[in-house]
C-alpha cells in the first residue's frame, strides 16, 4: 500500500516535471506565449485594482489563464504536423488555422467577459 503511494506520488512528481519542461519550452520558443502572458499580469493587475465581485475575478482570471492553455494546445498541433510532414497539405493547413482559431475564439471570450463586466 505504502509502496504504492510511493509509485504514485513519484508519477504525480514527474508528470509535474515534465509539464513544467513543456511551459518553459514554450515559453522561450512562442512569442504569442509570452505576449499573452504579459496580457494576463496586465489583466491580472486590474482585476485586483478594480472594485469586482469575488465571482467576477473568478471569470476573467480563469479565461484568462484558458488562453494560455489554449496557446499551448497550439502549440503542440503545430509541432505534432510538422513533425508529421512539412509538406504543404490542405488538411495540415486546416488543423493549423483551427487550432488558431480556437485561440482567437477564447481571447474573444476573455475581451467580452472584460466588457459585460465594466459596462453592466
Ligand atoms: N504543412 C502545411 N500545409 C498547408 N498549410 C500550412 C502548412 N503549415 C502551415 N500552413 C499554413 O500557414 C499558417 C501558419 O503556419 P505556421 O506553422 O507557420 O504557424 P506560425 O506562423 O508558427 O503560427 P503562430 O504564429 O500561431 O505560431 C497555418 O495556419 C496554415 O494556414
Amino acid at each position: 500500500m505504502l509502496a504504492k503511494l510511493k509509485q504514485e506520488i513519484a508519477r504525480v512528481g514527474r508528470t509535474a516535471s515534465w509539464s513544467w519542461t513543456g511551459f518553459r519550452a514554450t515559453w522561450v520558443n512562442e512569442k504569442s506565449l509570452r505576449q499573452w502572458g504579459v496580457i494576463n499580469l496586465i489583466s491580472a493587475f486590474f482585476v485586483f485594482y478594480l472594485p469586482l465581485s469575488g465571482g467576477e475575478r473568478a471569470v476573467l482570471l480563469a479565461l484568462g489563464l484558458l488562453i494560455l492553455v489554449v496557446e499551448l494546445i497550439n502549440t503542440a498541433i503545430e509541432e505534432t504536423v510538422d513533425f508529421i510532414s512539412l509538406e504543404r497539405d490542405p488538411r495540415a493547413g486546416r488543423a493549423k488555422d483551427a487550432a488558431s482559431a480556437a485561440v482567437a475564439v477564447t481571447a474573444i471570450a476573455g475581451g467580452l467577459a472584460w466588457l459585460v463586466i465594466l459596462f453592466s
